[in-house]
C-alpha cells in the first residue's frame, strides 16, 4: 500500500515561498491503477518525485507498506518524460541495464529485454543507439526498461506525452494488457482527461495554488477496457465529470 500522509512541499525561490503541495493525503491499495490529472503547476510531478524518493516533503511523509520513503528503490519503476536513456548503450543494452544490476544471467537478460522491446514495437531498433531514435521511440525504450525489471509499483509521469496519437492509443492498450495479466500498482500522471479515465480505476483530480486534491473520481468501468467502452455513454459521463473537475476549478482567494 502507498500512503501519502499530509505531504506538504514548499519551494523557496529568492526568499519567496511557493507552496507546490498543500497538505496532500492519499491511500493507494496494492494493484490499483490510479491516474492523476490537473492543471499545469498543481504539483503532479512534485508528488511523483516524492513517491519516487527523488524529492523529500517539507512536512508529512510518503510510506510504502508503512515504511517511509527515503530514496529510490527497485520495487518502484519510474518512467518520467525527462528520464534519460544511457546514450552510449544500445536500445537492448538500455533495457537490460536494470536486469544486469539485479544479477540476471546474460542469456535470460536477452530474452526478457527482447520480449519488452517487442512489446513496445522496437524490434528493428534493438541494436540502435538512442540518438538515432525519435522522442517517442526513446520514451518507448524507457517504458521497456522499466517493465523489464518487473517492479511492483510503476510511477509514470506523462509517459506518453511525446508520442504520436496512434502510438499513444497502442501504448495505452499495451499498458492495460500488461497490467491485467500481471497486476501491480500504477500511478500515472497525464494532462489528457480521456487517457486518465480510460486507464484508471480511480482518477485523482488536483488543483493548483496550493497544489491539492480537488476530487477523486471512481471509474467503475470493467476491464479489459475496449474501444466499445471508450465509446460508451458511461465513459463519456465520467470523462465529462473529470473534465469539469479539472477545468472549472474555483480559484483559492
Ligand atoms: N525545484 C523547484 N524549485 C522551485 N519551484 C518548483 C520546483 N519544482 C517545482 N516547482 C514549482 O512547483 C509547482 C508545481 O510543479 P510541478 O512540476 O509539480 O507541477 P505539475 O502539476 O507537474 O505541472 P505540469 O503539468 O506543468 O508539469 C510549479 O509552480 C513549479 O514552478
Amino acid at each position: 500500500m502507498i500512503t501519502v500522509d499530509r505531504v506538504r512541499k514548499v519551494f523557496t525561490l529568492k526568499n519567496e515561498e511557493f507552496v507546490a503541495l498543500g497538505e496532500v493525503s492519499l491511500e493507494l491499495a496494492d494493484n490499483e491503477f490510479v491516474t492523476v490529472v490537473g492543471p499545469s503547476g498543481c504539483g503532479k510531478t512534485t508528488l511523483m518525485n516524492i513517491l519516487a524518493g527523488l524529492e523529500t516533503p517539507t512536512s508529512g511523509q510518503a510510506l510504502l507498506d508503512g515504511e517511509p520513503v527515503t530514496g529510490p528503490g527497485p520495487e518502484r519503476g519510474v518512467i518520467f518524460q525527462q528520464y534519460a536513456l544511457f546514450p552510449w548503450l544500445t536500445v537492448r543494452e538500455n533495457v537490460e541495464f536494470g536486469l544486469r544490476n539485479q544479477g540476471v544471467p546474460r542469456a535470460r537478460r536477452r530474452v526478457v529485454a527482447d520480449h519488452f522491446i517487442a512489446l513496445v514495437g522496437l524490434e528493428r531498433f534493438a541494436d540502435a543507439l538512442p540518438k538515432t531514435l525519435s522522442g517517442g521511440m526513446k520514451q518507448r525504450v524507457a517504458i521497456a526498461r522499466a517493465y523489464a525489471v518487473n517492479p511492483s509499483i510503476l510511477l509514470m509521469d506523462e509517459p506518453f506525452g511525446a508520442v504520436d496519437a496512434l502510438t499513444r492509443v497502442r501504448l495505452q492498450e499495451q499498458l492495460l494488457a500488461t497490467w491485467s495479466r500481471d497486476r501491480r500498482t500504477v500511478v500515472f500522471v497525464t494532462h489528457d482527461v480521456d487517457e486518465a479515465v480510460f486507464l484508471a480505476n480511480r482518477v485523482v483530480v488536483m488543483a493548483a495554488r496550493p497544489g491539492r486534491i480537488a476530487e477523486i473520481v471512481d471509474v467503475d468501468l470493467p476491464y479489459p477496457r475496449t474501444e466499445q467502452i471508450r465509446l460508451s455513454p458511461q465513459f463519456t459521463a465520467l470523462r465529462n465529470r473529470v473534465w469539469s473537475a479539472v477545468h472549472h476549478q474555483e480559484p483559492v482567494p
